[in-house]
């Protein structure tokens, strides 16, 4: 016989309290939580020191307390003290699988009262409860008697199994202790009709009233000699009999078809929850009760194995934290592999320890198990979303980028990087994959495609938005120029010229422009609209340079006057010699100058026509019109005095009517000086000209001077003098341009001239002052004086010492002509 292993709790003392330390103590030890459903649980009961324990111990290799031999059965009953109190639990040593086996507390009722048979009917009710095996301990002698004592446990057991809604297969076997001479042969069916009596005389519910013994129990028969009287023979009985323990739970063995198991890892608590509901009193319903153990037994499995996850305490868990890590920094290869292969670690771990538990509750808890770790990983697969979207975005933006640098069409190279993309997306996202996990990804997709499709609008937008600057900017350039100087030479055909201008230019543009977006693959809507905003912006650059010139239109017209009056028909500076007819140079020179304005109060882009330039000539420049306007004033209205043309709208308006009367006014008076200048300039060259005197003073100065006249003529030194003299007076008018100077009046002459003498004279008497503080020498002084005496010119005596003061810029008081060479050049 095995030894005993020592592994042994007190389960329930004889309180009725539950040692579940105890239990989990021993499961420990004998490591039952592995043990699936390959275990068995044999107890066994019967009269009080019937031998029980004995049995035990040397059937399972147990360590219960036995009763001292000496104060054995034989000593009087009332010596004898009961030995097992409550429900001592051990492991069959050397039994496989393994076996545990429960000692009851006997049921004689003595220690307890006659009465007191409650903790005999519910231990009874427990051990059937849990046991694959029941041994019932009976003397040989109580088989066919009336008073058997086993008699009160059996009923006790039968009525029990009532309270179990849907009892286990338990085998009953009756253990005939102190066997006589009689065979077992003809024992046993005198146990048998004993316990088929008990049987019937049980109250069964309903349901039973006819549900045979075997229904529930197996019966088994053993019987063994007295341990005291015939020990060997005792224990060469009892060895046989422990074979019949090994593989109990194996098809055709002692326990081969036991129902409702639990699983051993469930026993503990499936013990403690049994006992508790007996204690209650109430009935105890195995299925559900097997349900109910599955369902905590599983949810703490599940719960052990999501902490175990959490935790990282498993070796093969911890890549999950390395890859919790590493996915927030970026995308990680072959996620979706790695990460189910470590959830399924989890998952098969609660599935083997879940095994045997019931199927309905084990699926549901793993399912449970399941959505929990992968509610507790799904922030790192979002990250890994996160990272193949974006990292798809970006790779689709260089993608892009590349192939329109390469010159292929926009919506080729958006359409080809689109398809391209979100196929790769796909791959990468079918790498992310989490094979247990059922999420709905196309919220991911959704936005890549959204994300591509909004960088495809923009790129679309920006090179649109440059290519239309682009074209904007040529427009602006053909433009600008040539209008402003068709502006500025303003005439009947300006504004069509214009329109010519406006329309070649615009239609090159919008070929230019038609072709370069020609690879957007616009619909013919939006190019329509493109082309129209290019079309206004051409308008708008015209308009803008019109708008521009119209606010220098005065400076314009004063140009044009000025041009016009200032230059003759050849373009040549017109000398005012008194023949120009001013009245008439002036009149054309303003009405080039109101044409001028005509063309410049509005844009005329359109085909309409309008009567601007005849309502500006008849208010500004028919004098005689004006004169009648002005004698009708009362009764007739300023066509000029008004805000706003006739058919011309204010946005077309560059100048308004009054503002063309305010111009006008102002352009006269800033251009009356001019002509107030020629006409003087006019007059003075008449003045100038017309240096003869009156024909009457000549013929009277024929008259009276012919006696002199004829004296000079036949005194040749007068002649001479004169000739000297008219010489003289010659070269001082040549040098000092004295008809230039009185050209602009008499005294601007005079003036001009005393302001090239004086200084001379102020030098000059100066020199003289300082000459007269030296000794001067006799000569030189009296030639000076000679010289103002004389009114002659020193400069005549080239010789003469006071020639050098001519060198020095020194002006003769007589013609005040400066004596220096350069003014000689001059
Ligand atoms: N006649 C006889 N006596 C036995 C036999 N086996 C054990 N005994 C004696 O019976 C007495 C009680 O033995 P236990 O094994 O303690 O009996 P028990 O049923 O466990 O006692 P409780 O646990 O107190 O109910 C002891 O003195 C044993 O020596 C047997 O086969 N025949």
């Amino acid at each position: 016989m095995e030894k005993s292993d020592g592994c042994s709790a007190h389960l329930i003392d004889g309180d009725g309290t539950f040692n579940d330390t105890g239990l989990e103590q021993l499961i420990k030890e004998v490591k039952l939580g592995e043990c699936g459903l390959s275990y068995a649980i044999v107890s066994i009961m019967g009269p009080q020191s019937s031998g029980k324990s004995t049995l035990l111990n040397h059937l399972f290799g147990t360590n219960f307390r036995e009763m001292d031999a000496f104060k054995g059965r034989h000593v009087p009953f009332i010596f004898r003290s009961q030995t097992t109190k409550g429900i001592w639990l051990a492991r069959c040593a050397g039994i496989e699988p393994c076996t545990l086996v429960m000692d009851l507390e006997g049921t004689d009722g003595r220690e307890r009262g006659e009465d007191d048979t409650a903790f005999e009917k519910q231990s009874a009710l427990f051990a059937l409860a849990v046991s694959d095996i029941v041994l019932i301990n009976m003397w040989c002698h109580d088989i066919g008697r009336e008073q058997a004592a086993n008699k009160p446990l059996l009923k006790t057991v039968f009525q029990v199994m009532m309270r179990l809604f849907s009892p286990r297969k338990t085998t009953l076997m009756f253990v005939i202790r102190d066997k006589t001479r009689t065979p077992l042969e003809n024992l046993e069916p005198v146990l048998r009709e004993d316990i088929q009596k008990i049987w019937d005389s049980v109250p069964k519910p309903e349901a039973h009233k006819e549900t045979p013994l075997s229904d529930f129990f197996n019966v088994e028969v053993v019987a063994l000699s007295s341990y005291e009287e015939k020990e060997e023979q005792f224990k060469d009985q009892v060895a046989s009999l422990r074979q019949r323990f090994f593989h109990s739970i194996a098809p055709g063995g002692l326990a081969g078809d036991r129902r409702g198991v639990v699983p051993a890892s469930g026993f503990s608590f499936s013990a403690q929850e049994i006992w508790k509901v007996i204690k209650e009193n109430k009935d105890l319903d195995l299925p559900a009760h097997k349900v109910m153990v599955a369902t905590v037994r599983c949810e703490e499995i599940a719960n052990e194995k999501y902490g175990s996850f959490v935790a990282n305490e498993v070796q093969a868990l911890k890549k999950w934290c390395q890859m919790e890590e590493a996915v927030e920094s970026g995308p990680v290869s072959g996620f979706g592999k790695k990460l189910s292969a470590i959830l399924n670690i989890s998952l098969s771990e609660y599935d083997a320890e879940a095994i045997y538990f019931d199927e309905g509750v084990r699926l549901a808890k793993r399912k449970q198990l399941e959505e929990k770790l992968l509610q507790l990983v799904q922030p790192a697969h979002q990250s890994m979303l996160s990272h193949i979207r974006s990292g798809t975005l970006e790779k689709f933006k260089e993608a892009f980028d590349k192939a329109l640098n390469a010159g292929d069409g926009f919506s080729l190279a958006a359409q080809t990087c689109t398809q391209s993309y979100m196929a790769q997306f796909d791959e990468w996202h079918a790498d992310a994959v989490i094979e247990q996990a059922n999420w709905d990804t196309s919220k991911a997709r959704d936005k890549l495609r959204r994300d591509i499709d909004a960088h495809i609008a923009s790129v679309r937008a920006a090179k649109l938005s440059e290519l239309t600057s682009s074209f904007e900017a040529k427009l602006n350039e053909a433009l600008s120029g040539p209008v402003e100087a068709l502006l500025d030479g303003a005439n009947s055909e300006t504004w069509a010229a214009i329109k010519k201008l406006l329309r070649h230019e615009t239609a090159l543009a919008v070929a230019g422009f038609s072709d370069a977006i020609f690879g957007f693959d616009m619909d013919g809507q939006s190019k329509e609209k493109l082309i129209a905003s290019l079309e206004n912006y051409a308008r708008g650059v015209v308009e803008a340079k019109a708008r521009e010139e119209s606010g220098r239109v005065l400076i314009r017209m004063k140009d044009r006057f000025s041009t016009l009056f200032s230059h003759d028909s050849d373009s040549m500076p017109r000398i005012w010699t008194g023949k120009e007819d001013i009245r008439a140079i002036t009149k054309t020179a303003r009405s080039a100058s109101l044409k001028l304005l005509s063309v410049m109060v509005a844009i005329r882009l359109d085909d309409d026509v309008d009567n601007i330039e005849t309502t500006l000539s008849s208010a500004l420049m028919d004098t005689k019109n004006n004169a009648a306007v002005k004698d009708r004033s009362i009764i007739t209205l300023d066509p000029l005095a008004s805000s706003s043309w006739e058919k011309i709208p204010s946005s077309r308006t560059l100048i308004t009517p009054v503002q063309c009367k305010s111009l006008w006014r102002q352009f006269k008076t800033e251009t009356e000086y001019t002509v107030t200048q020629a006409i003087s300039a006019q007059e003075a060259h008449k003045r100038n000209n017309n240096w003869l005197p009156p024909p009457w003073a000549i013929a009277a100065l024929v008259v009276l001077g012919f006696n002199e006249f004829m004296t000079l003529l036949r005194n040749p030194l007068y002649l001479g003098v004169i000739f000297v003299g008219f010489l003289l007076i010659k070269a001082l008018w040549v040098q000092l341009d004295i008809s230039g100077e009185f050209r602009n009046g008499a005294l601007p002459g005079l003036l001009s001239l005393s302001s090239k003498f004086l200084p001379t004279i102020m030098n000059l008497l100066k020199r003289l002052a300082e000459e007269g503080q030296k000794p001067a020498t006799a000569d030189s002084q009296r030639n000076t004086a000679k010289s103002f005496q004389n009114g002659s010119s020193p400069l005549s005596d080239s010789s003469s010492p006071s020639s050098s003061s001519a060198s020095s810029g020194v002006i003769s008081p007589e013609n005040g002509t400066e004596c220096s060479n350069n003014s000689k050049d001059d």
